[in-house]
């Protein structure tokens, strides 16, 4: 097929060759069929590192080939249990790394499949949204501005409809296009304007194309091996963590060495010495780190996809942490989206309207009393336009409820579009007009569509008596281009008197949180030209106003409390009225007392050194555009803010791209601001913000939890060994001991930290400082204290055991010292303040961890045959009494000090109560 050219043809010979149709789109079972036949519409991926190359790469570590090393040799002198045996303990301990990366990959490629672009098409005479992978060729496919075009495809429809395909050709400025035939032989890519090409980008417009080439058979196909650009994926955690870790395994070799020398200048014998350090630097380098971060950031990011919350970028999870002002949209996330009009005003009447939801059953009440409109001329003209100038489709479908047992099947009314043109066309359905019915007089012969700028939509409509226009959008601003008014049935001169009638009816509706949409029209004599919107919606007839509500979410006031509670402002932006805007913030308890409101108009009249000293007080913006939320970010972000900013339209990606964390709506989104996201709200939804700040927090906290475990036990490892070396003693511990004690704390405990339950006053406190250091809030001297203090205690033991004679008694009795300090010191790390004040039971990862490490330790201790190979004794109760004084001291000493200076105190002087920062 790729001979054929496409721009050629005409819309018969289109369809034909496509055997397809445009009405009714393809069967399902002709699009299985072309599925087997030519696979999914993607590009091909670059390649993925096996599992195999992943975890022989945790070998590569270099000390971890320095200790093979040395296991290799010990093993050609004869010792082979001590080579097999630390041989074993180092695959165990590459399978854990393993697992531990191979889940973070893993995970991280769902992420990948979650965020994968939608397409609307239309199959089986329905329109479907599917995954723009599940396209064939022949497919019919509905896009609009915002969308990417899913696959190539030649043009059936376009309404104003413009695409930018810098991609391809390089040229950055949006051509139209047309479904017209083109009739040259050869034409470049930038000139097929009849041809939408996979990838490029809707930027104004509707249209409706046949898919004509998918996959890596489209033009994009065609380079996708220049394009595949690799995403940098590592958090700025992750990097200093990097950088971190370079600093620890400097160290860790320099103390390793210092112990291998003192220990041989006290007459260790030099080889033991040299097992012993190495064994030693392998422990104490917390080479799991990032593996372990990975995981917590991995995980976290699951547990946000089941609050909806779809995290594009991994870096965003930490930056979640530190928002402290989140800009949001109204409609569809503060509020439900789901709009009824209950109002109407034409004419100075107000009538109210009656039914719920999408169902089209209602009356038209005047004063209370029910009111028959059949004969009123300027009520149809208001429905007749409210039902033409709309894209929304009202259907009844089947849809399957549970009801106990048994699946009912109930016709529903279901909505497919914009839900403000719904509420209209239920509106048109009830009160007798729908589209069906006038849209067979009435052929439209052109549309300009809705853009947020504009605030207005209108059609071209043809009809027996010639052409009309009709417009319907924001009532101010229609206002404006209105020269008559339809009143009591007469159109009359629009006076300034009829404008400030209208106006005030608009602003009273708006003032009772009613979204307000007018309505417009005019006949079009033949002649005249109007291909621009200003063309067309100018010197217009006004008909009258519909009011719909749109209630607010209902878990969105109890968000946006935990949001103030959390030291977060949240901001209103939207392109509504400055009076609907009032309302619902109020109800919403957004503005609080002395906050202020700003309208668009008020906003253009700011310098920017003007907005950046009120910025902080205002908490609701309304008929504001797109280019607005730019100059609100930005002006927040001078003020020191994170900003987390939402947006769902074309023109919202550069704010969304320029926040601290762009937020994308997973239902209503455009491909656009989904792909300028760092996070999709999968429901659209306001409390999803907050839900993923809130693990945000949880997750950044257990990276500190696991990291202060980690780092306090290594300085315990590396001081016991130091100071006894110094001191002149034996090896307080044996290599395989090091590396036992190594497998069974750093590996499970640690893991179950990273996915530990937050605090409770996670969302109490101000969020942390974008800068801050992982070790701020006194965690770099809680790992100091407590490593040094388990490292003290350890070596006490030891040497008070050494005292009766038996070395290796008194190693058995360090081994159990240390391993027990560490499975205790690990509950303290789940608290900011001390182990006394979190449930020790709540972690069942943790708890389950302990345990199965200290069934590990017991098994060496106590399993006869791997006594010699561990190099231990079974020991009594005075040794245990010993064993757990010692390893309890170092948490128990710290914990009741914490209490009696009142670890409430500190805390709160860290974490100042945020309520009224807020
Ligand atoms: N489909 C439409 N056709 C005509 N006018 C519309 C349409 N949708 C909205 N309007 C008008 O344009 C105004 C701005 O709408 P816009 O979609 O930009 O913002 P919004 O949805 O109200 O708010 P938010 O930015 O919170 O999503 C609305 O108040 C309404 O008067
Ligand atoms: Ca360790």
């Amino acid at each position: 097929m790729s001979q054929i050219m496409w721009h050629q043809l005409n819309k018969e010979e289109l369809l034909e060759t496509l055997n397809s149709s445009e009405t009714s789109g393809l069967s399902l079972e002709t699009v299985n069929e072309r599925l087997a036949e030519h696979g999914w519409n993607e590009l091909a991926e670059t390649k993925k590192l096996s599992p195999l190359t992943l975890f022989l790469n945790q070998f590569k570590d270099f000390m971890v080939i320095v200790l093979m090393g040395a296991t290799l040799i010990s093993g050609l002198l004869g010792e082979y249990l001590d080579a097999i045996t630390i041989l074993a303990i180092l695959v165990i301990n590459a399978v854990l790394g393993f697992i531990q990366e191979f889940r973070a990959e893993r995970s991280l490629l769902a992420l990948k499949e979650l965020s994968a672009p939608t397409a609307k098409v239309l199959r089986d005479g329905k329109q479907h949204t599917v995954t723009a992978k599940e396209l064939v060729i022949g497919d019919i496919v509905l896009i609009e501005s915002g969308d990417r075009v899913p696959a190539d495809i030649r043009f059936l429809e376009a309404n104003n409809c413009y695409v930018e395909e810098s991609a391809l050709t390089g040229e950055s400025i949006p051509v139209s296009k047309h479904q017209s035939v083109l009739h040259e032989q050869e034409l470049p890519l930038g000139d097929q304007r009849n041809i939408g090409f996979m990838g490029t980008l809707v930027t104004r417009g509707t249209a409706k194309g046949v898919v004509i080439r998918t996959g890596m058979a489209t033009e994009m196909g065609n380079i996708a091996n220049l394009i595949q650009a690799t995403e940098e994926m590592q958090t700025p955690l992750q990097h200093r963590l990097e950088q971190l870790g370079k600093i620890l395994i400097a160290v860790a070799i320099a103390l390793t060495i210092m112990v291998i020398v003192a220990g041989i200048m006290h007459g260790q014998p030099a080889y033991g010495m040299f097992l012993a350090g190495v064994s030693l630097a392998v422990a104490a380098i917390p080479e799991g780190l990032p593996a372990i971060v990975t995981v917590a950031l991995a995980l976290g990011v699951q547990r946000m996809i089941k609050r909806k919350a779809i995290v594009r970028k991994l870096p965003s999870v930490e930056t979640l942490g530190c928002a402290s002002v989140i800009c949001s949209d109204k409609t569809g996330t503060l509020t439900q989206n789901k709009m009824t009009v209950t109002t109407m005003w034409l004419s100075d009447r107000t009538l109210n309207v009656t039914g719920e939801g999408y169902e089209p059953v209602g009356k038209v009440l005047e004063n209370s009393r029910e009111i028959d409109i059949r004969h009123d001329n300027s009520i149809k003209r208001l429905l007749q336009i409210s039902a033409l100038c709309n894209n929304a489709k009202l259907e009844k479908q089947e849809t399957v409820h549970r009801k106990g047992k048994v699946m009912v099947g109930q016709d529903e009314w279901v909505l497919n579009g914009d839900p403000t043109e719904g509420a209209l066309a239920v509106l048109a359905t009830k009160l007798g007009s729908p589209a069906k019915l006038l849209e067979a007089q009435y052929r439209r012969i052109k549309e300009f569509p809705f853009d947020s700028e504009r605030k207005l939509m209108s059609v071209v409509l043809e009809h027996q008596g010639g052409q009309l226009i009709g417009v319907k959008g924001a009532p101010d601003v229609l206002l404006e281009q209105c020269s008559h008014i339809l009143w009591q049935g007469k159109v009359l001169s629009m006076t300034p008197a009829l404008k400030a009638k209208c106006q005030s009816a608009n602003e009273k509706m708006a003032q009772s949180a009613l979204r307000v949409l007018a309505v417009a029209y005019r006949d079009l004599s033949v002649s005249e030209r109007c291909d621009l919107p200003a063309e067309a919606e100018r010197n217009l007839i006004f008909v009258g106003l519909t009011g719909m509500i749109d209630p607010p979410r209902a878990e969105v006031k109890d968000a946006i409390a935990t949001c103030r509670a959390a030291g977060i402002k949240t901001v209103m932006i939207t392109g509504d009225h400055q009076l609907t805007a009032e309302a619902i913030a109020a109800s919403l308890g957004i503005i609080p007392r002395g906050g202020e409101t700003m309208s668009g108009k008020q906003l253009d009249q700011l310098s920017d050194d003007e907005l950046d000293n009120r910025v902080e007080n205002v908490y609701v913006y309304a008929r504001v555009s797109p280019e607005h939320k730019l100059r609100i970010v930005r002006s927040l972000q001078r003020k020191g803010h994170v900003v987390a900013m939402t947006g769902d339209g074309v023109n919202d990606a550069p704010a969304i791209k320029a926040a601290d964390i762009g937020i994308a709506m997973g239902i209503n989104g455009t491909d656009v601001s989904k792909e300028a996201s760092a996070l999709i709200l999968s429901d659209d939804n306001f409390s999803t913000i907050v839900a993923a700040i809130e693990e945000g927090r949880g997750i950044y906290e257990n990276i500190r939890k696991f990291i202060r475990y980690l780092l306090a036990s290594n300085v315990g490892e590396i001081l016991v060994m130091f100071l006894a070396m110094m001191a002149g003693l034996p090896l307080p511990l044996v290599p395989i001991q090091i590396l036992w004690v190594n497998l069974v704390t750093d590996g499970l405990p640690a893991m179950a930290l990273g996915v530990d339950q937050a605090e409770n006053d996670l969302m109490k406190h101000k969020p942390r400082k974008a800068k801050e250091n992982i070790f701020a809030r006194r965690l770099g001297w809680k790992i100091i204290s407590r490593g040094v203090s388990i490292g003290v205690c350890t070596l006490a033991a030891f040497w008070l055991t050494l005292l009766e004679g038996d070395l290796v008694k008194a190693q058995t009795v360090a081994f159990a010292t240390l391993v027990m300090a560490q499975l205790i010191h690990v509950f303290d790390c789940r608290s900011s303040r001390s182990i006394f004040h979190r449930n020790m039971l709540q972690n069942k990862y943790l708890v389950l961890a302990v345990v199965s490490s200290l069934v590990l330790m017991l098994g060496v201790m106590y399993i006869e045959p791997l006594q010699p190979i561990f190099n231990t004794v079974a020991i009594g109760l005075r040794e245990w009494c010993l064993v757990l004084v010692a390893a309890a001291l170092p948490t128990v000493f710290f914990g009741i000090g914490s209490v009696m200076s009142g670890g409430k105190s500190k805390s709160k002087k860290k974490w100042s109560s945020a309520t009224n920062a807020a």
